[in-house]
């Protein structure tokens, strides 16, 4: 093959992302003489052609800078002409293959133009790690850092006012986020989508770790449903896919912890902080070795694979195993966790 590759990002950013696109177009340029374009924001590069070419000095620096150089979006390319619409600007840029590095919904996507016959390879990324196929994603390890550094210093605050804290994470519909930074920083309640946590059980988690003396911190995944609930807090509308844009279970629990506790209790969210800024140094490594697999699985065609990560290996894997369903916190991690609460 000896046209250009396309490189774009779609779905929520997640720092590594620029990672990614710096060891494709080094190891393309390098090993396999290949030139590049960049996509710019997702599918909606591809639909409206707003593409713009990436040479190797473009992403010079650029392992350890936050965002996407290419920006990002979440444009179903479905919605705007679906495969003819992507053939047809492919061609008019010389693109015989495309990189689409993004979520489940990029990558779902990414696998029914596949399926249609483009030449697309993913790559896996989310601060989330819902994804299945791949044991991380790169953005997790920085999201969970973020978070937990945070929750740290909430602490020493809460503490010095002995008062509880609610600290809301990002997720989705998953926990790994709250799961992981709960677990890291001690915290008195983890609740997650997964398990559906009583009012009552966190209250006397709360209660317990303030007998203690602990100023007790909550963690919540912005999924998290309390028993008896069937959807979780979705007050800012809708997302560009039409979606309920999660946010807002810390806000709505912490009044009912303080009623239920008589603790003076305060929320938190830590929202897009936990996506903004550099990665950490798992995720510029785990970022650069997708890339660089990236573009040896287009060479050697590898139409409809993601790359992942298996144990300490990179492989490839199909997209249709990638997203057929979320990979959620098992019930066993939940349970090692909970043995620490209270
Ligand atoms: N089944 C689908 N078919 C076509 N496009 C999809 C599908 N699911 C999601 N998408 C598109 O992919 C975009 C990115 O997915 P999203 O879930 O927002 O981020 P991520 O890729 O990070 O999971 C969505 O906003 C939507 O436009
Ligand atoms: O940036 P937005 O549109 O507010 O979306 C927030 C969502 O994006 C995420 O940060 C990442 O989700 P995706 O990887 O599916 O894009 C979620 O944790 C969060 O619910
Ligand atoms: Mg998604």
């Amino acid at each position: 093959m000896s046209g250009s590759i396309g490189i774009l990002t779609s779905g929520g950013d997640c720092p590594g992302l620029n990672a990614v696109i710096r060891g494709a177009v080094i190891k393309g340029t390098r090993i396999y003489e290949r030139d590049f374009v960049g996509i710019r924001d997702g599918w909606r590069g591809l639909v409206e052609d707003d593409c713009i070419p990436l040479k190797r000095k473009r992403v010079r620096g650029l392992s350890g800078v936050g965002g996407t150089i290419l920006g990002t979006s979440r444009t179903n390319p479905y919605a705007g002409g679906g495969p003819d619409r992507v053939r047809e600007v492919m061609a008019r840029h010389g693109m015989d293959a495309i990189i689409a590095i993004g979520g489940e919904g990029t990558l779902t996507a990414a696998r029914r133009l596949a399926d249609e016959g483009i030449n697309v390879v993913g790559v896996p990324k989310t601060i989330d790690n819902d994804l299945s196929a791949t044991d991380y994603t790169f953005g997790f390890d920085t999201a969970t850092s973020i978070a937990t550094e945070s929750i740290d210093r909430l602490r020493t605050t809460a503490e010095a006012h002995h008062r509880c804290m609610v600290v809301e994470v990002m997720g989705r519909h998953v926990g790994w986020i709250a799961l992981h930074a709960g677990l890291a920083s001690g915290a008195h309640a983890i609740l997650i989508p997964e398990v559906p946590t009583s009012l009552d059980d966190v209250a006397h988690w709360v209660t317990e770790a303030k007998e203690r003396g602990r100023a007790p911190v909550v963690v919540a995944a912005e999924g998290a449903v309390l028993e008896g609930e069937d959807s979780p807090v979705a007050r800012h509308g809708l997302d560009a896919f039409g979606r309920p844009r999660l946010g807002g279970v810390a806000d709505r629990l912490a009044p009912m912890l303080e009623e239920a506790t008589g603790i003076e209790t305060r929320s938190m969210t830590l929202g897009h902080l936990q996506r903004g800024g550099s990665p950490t140094a798992y995720d510029r490594v785990l970022a650069t070795r997708f890339g660089t697999a990236a573009i040896d699985a287009v060479n050697a065609q590898k139409w409809g694979t993601m790359v992942a990560l298996n144990g300490i290996d990179i492989v490839e894997v199909d997209l249709h195993r990638a997203v057929t369903e979320l990979k959620t916190v098992p019930r066993s991690r939940y349970q090692e966790a909970a043995i620490l609460f209270g």
